[in-house]
């Protein structure tokens, strides 16, 4: 998988789709062009070969009496119509299909379209979303222009079934349905869905979803199928289809989702936000008091602020262009195999920073923004100092998660746990995308320069602070650019005493190493 082209995160790689789509539709057209030079040959030489007959025509007899008319049709009759033959039978566009083939090798896979209709699911799911609505362009309240075809439609409908979204899955074929019966003709002969395929599908559904008197109906009724409607509805009845694809990591619940609807509500309206406390810091540091910095307090229990205006607009600048190379799809770590690997459960790119190949000149913004988060939080940064910077794409998300291990590895215990979190946000996002702390009720918009702090340890006991859950909605148009600093727990032990090694803790998880 790794070294393949990511056509669901990158934008880049989507760039390039973008390129490829351009040269097969040259291909085609040349193809075509090919095959009408060749017609018009075969028409130009039907059109010879019919004069004689035409002149012939009505006076058969004295036409055949000429001496020249004679032995031309002899001659024509045995010469012509061999060459002809050979003509016919030679292939033509041979060159272009040969490069359409080699070009396909690199297209989008089956893979590649289920990751995008999960993306589209978890958007349609997430936001609360009607499929009829989404697919003329209507999403979640903003009107997007094009609308979808009845083949992506149908290919929806399809992720949805194999994920057991039986509801869902109608939806979406009712919509291509109805977009089918606007298709050219012509172009149904050769690709797309068919009629016959959409009702199957509607009809396994419906009958999956307990609807099976409403099945077989539409069956019986639909001339293709008639009478041999009852038994098939009764096949499916009896063939309870099979789930292929789990969704178990991308369904983040009710409370999330609710969070994330009114968050994109919101940013719409540019409506107010209730915060609870809006302050400077001018303290922590000697720094700040030089420039003070403002502070939303979001929650004090557990503790969550916004800072505003933390990194300037070159930093961003900087950090992007340092990142852009090295972007690949972000892992999440198993415990259970204890490897990094591709999840559903978080759709993005990453990169951790400094890279192994970051420039030394270009190390010196993270050791300043490193400095500033000290400075800022008062806390120490002495571990891990790398930062993850991650950029969602379409659809990308991450569900609710804790940013504690709460895991017993060799390098947790000389750092402790992730104490607090920092979360730069390097953009504005368009639409979609906030940042949402379900157990608290909290929805964090991204904020171009900003940066959410927060505790992951409780402010008394120091143990897991489970409220501190959050996660990020799905995007759903442009990109969300954020980059996040861990802070270890036993750096800070000079700082607040009750954190003192060695901590006794039980985890939950144990990797022996
Ligand atoms: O992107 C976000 O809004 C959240 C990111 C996050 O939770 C993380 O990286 O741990
Ligand atoms: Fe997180």
């Amino acid at each position: 998988y790794k070294g393949r082209i990511n056509y669901v995160t990158s934008a880049e790689a989507k760039m390039e789709l973008l390129e490829k789509d351009k040269k097969l539709i040259i291909l085609l057209n040349s193809y075509a062009v090919k095959l009408q030079d060749k017609i018009n040959v075969l028409k130009r030489i039907a059109k010879e070969f019919r004069k004689p007959l035409k002149a012939a025509k009505g006076r058969e007899e004295v036409y055949l009496f000429n001496p020249l008319n004679h032995l031309s049709l002899i001659r024509q009759m045995h010469e012509d119509w061999e060459p002809v033959e050979k003509f016919m039978q030679q292939s033509v566009g041979q060159g272009q299909i040969a490069s359409i083939e080699k070009l396909r090798r690199d297209l989008p896979s089956q893979n590649d379209l289920d990751e995008a209709s999960q993306a589209m699911f978890r958007i349609v799911d997430a936001y609360g979303l009607e499929p009829k609505k989404v697919a003329r362009g209507l999403v979640d309240g903003v009107q997007y222009s094009g609308h979808l075809s009845a083949s992506d439609c149908y290919a929806l409908a399809k992720f949805s079934f194999k994920a057991g979204k039986y509801q869902i899955a109608s939806s979406w074929l009712n919509t291509a349905n109805n977009f089918l019966l606007k298709q050219p003709r012509k172009y149904n002969e050769v690709i797309g869905v068919s009629n016959m395929d959409i009702t199957l599908l509607l009809a396994r559904s419906l009958v999956a979803n307990g609807n099976v008197s409403i099945a077989r109906e539409m069956l019986v009724n639909d001339s293709n199928f008639g009478e041999a409607g009852n038994a098939l509805a009764r096949h499916f009845y009896e063939n309870t289809p099979k789930t292929t694809v789990s969704l178990e990591s991308c369904e983040s619940g009710g409370v999330f989702n609710k969070l994330c609807r009114s968050g994109s509500r919101r940013q719409l309206n540019e409506s107010k936000t209730t915060r609870l406390h809006c302050r400077y810091n001018a303290t922590t540091s000697p720094f700040l008091r030089l420039a003070p910095l403002r502070i939303e307090e979001l929650s004090l229990d557990p503790y969550v602020v916004l800072y505003h205006n933390v990194l300037s607009d070159a930093e961003i600048e900087k950090l992007v262009r340092m990142s852009g190379p090295f972007l690949e799809r972000t892992m999440v770590f198993r415990v259970e195999n204890r490897t990094e690997q591709i999840a559903s459960s978080r759709t993005a790119d990453g990169v951790w920073l400094p890279h192994k190949y970051t420039e030394y000149y270009d190390q010196e913004v993270l050791r300043r923004i490193n400095q500033r988060v000290g400075d800022i939080t008062g806390l120490n940064m002495r571990s891990a100092k790398k930062m993850q910077f991650m950029k969602y794409g379409f659809g990308g998300h991450f569900v609710p998660h804790h940013d504690f291990f709460d895991l017993k590895t060799s390098y947790l215990e000389a750092v402790g746990d992730r104490f607090a979190t920092v979360l730069f946000y390097l953009n504005n996002v368009e639409h979609g995308g906030a940042t949402v702390f379900p157990k608290i009720n909290l929805i964090v918009q991204p904020q171009k320069g900003s940066a959410l702090f927060w505790h992951n340890l409780d402010g008394e006991s120091y143990d897991y602070d489970k409220r501190t859950l959050h996660g990020a909605c799905p995007l759903i148009s442009g990109n969300k650019l954020v980059m996040t600093r861990w802070i270890y727990e036993l750096d800070q032990m000079f700082l607040l005493p009750a954190v003192l090694p060695p901590r006794r803790r039980n985890f939950s998880k144990t990797i022996s190493n």
